[in-house]
């Protein structure tokens, strides 16, 4: 049986050692730090990730801000919002929730987030930086998942990783920091997408898999080598009126199947989800430093 890499325990702990260095500043009579989120339209799952994210910002002592926009607002007035958000002194950082509704163009209101701010580290500019090596705010999902391998101290140089999912937000990034120098990196990388043919012969070799998928089950035991790592990605909300929420979330593995064999393996939920949230807040936290510090 697979040990766990349970990151609802280490995002406690981490939040935990954020909220003792809050204190430390304010304690000094320094501001909080404050991150605010932009929400457009109300997708349920964002709406839910956005609301976990201000609960968690007062946990830490943090202020947090909503920008609620309705779903029909039109390019130009998001991008007055961000200038906005850009120009204001008391923020430190601030995070555009994804996705966007259909008729704005994405990639331009990434682009117009102030990358000093952007504590998501969607913005080329800090999508660059990372690529290169220097220091930039990384994106929270793969930020999390390197620290949990880190804490848990599990080897990663030389070995095989395999990322399945090219997105902007994790796979790709994930990819990079993965074959970055010094550790948890220093991996042989294989991003692997819905082309990719034969997936199981790269799969099958794999030390780590990274699953960035959405397709509940895909990943089974016959797919994976005995005593790989197994880092869950996904998490897809399915029906179930049963459930108190009317719905439960799945990861992209056949967890019972897949633990008889891997090493190491994150749980959905409890896994990888709480640790995005809990690196959105390191990332602010950097942000504040450097504003406070100048
Ligand atoms: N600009 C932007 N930045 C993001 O980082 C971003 C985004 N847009 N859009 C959507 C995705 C998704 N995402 C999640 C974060 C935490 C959980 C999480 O905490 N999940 C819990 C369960 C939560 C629940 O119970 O519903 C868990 O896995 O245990 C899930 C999903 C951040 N994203």
């Amino acid at each position: 049986m697979a040990n766990i890499l349970d990151g609802l325990k280490l995002s406690k702990q981490i939040k935990q050692e954020i909220k003792e260095e809050v204190a430390q500043y304010v304690n000094k009579s320094f501001r909080p730090p404050h991150l605010s989120a932009v929400l457009v339209g109300n997708n349920g799952a964002s709406v839910t990730y956005v609301d976990n994210k201000i609960k968690d910002c007062h946990a830490v002592g943090f202020r947090s801000s909503l920008v609620k926009l309705p779903g029909n607002i039109n390019e130009n007035e998001l991008l007055q919002e961000i200038k906005k958000l850009n120009e204001d002194k008391d923020l430190d950082g601030f995070i555009v929730q994804l996705p966007l509704p259909d008729h704005i163009d994405q990639e331009k209101i990434i682009m117009a987030i102030d990358p000093e701010k952007d504590v998501d580290g969607f913005h080329p500019q800090n999508f660059g930086k990372m690529a290169l090596e220097m220091e930039s705010f990384l994106p929270a999902t793969p930020y999390g998942i390197m620290t949990m391998l880190k804490r848990y101290n599990v080897p990663t140089q030389g070995k095989n990783v395999v990322v399945i999912g090219r997105s902007r937000i994790v796979g790709r990034p994930m990819s990079i920091l993965m074959s970055r120098k010094g550790y948890p990196g220093d991996a042989t990388v294989t991003l692997t997408h819905s082309k990719t043919q034969n997936l199981q012969d790269f799969t099958k070799n794999a030390d780590i898999v990274i699953t960035a998928l959405g397709v509940p089950n895909f990943l089974k035991g016959s797919m994976i080598k005995k005593g790989a790592v197994i880092i869950d990605v996904g998490i897809t909300r399915i029906d179930d009126s049963t459930k108190e929420r009317g719905f439960y979330l799945a990861g992209d593995v056949d967890y019972n199947d897949v633990s008889e064999k891997a090493s190491w393996i994150t749980p959905v939920p409890g896994g990888v989800g709480p640790m995005t949230r809990a690196m959105l807040l390191k990332n602010t936290l950097i942000a504040y430093k450097k504003n406070i510090n100048g």
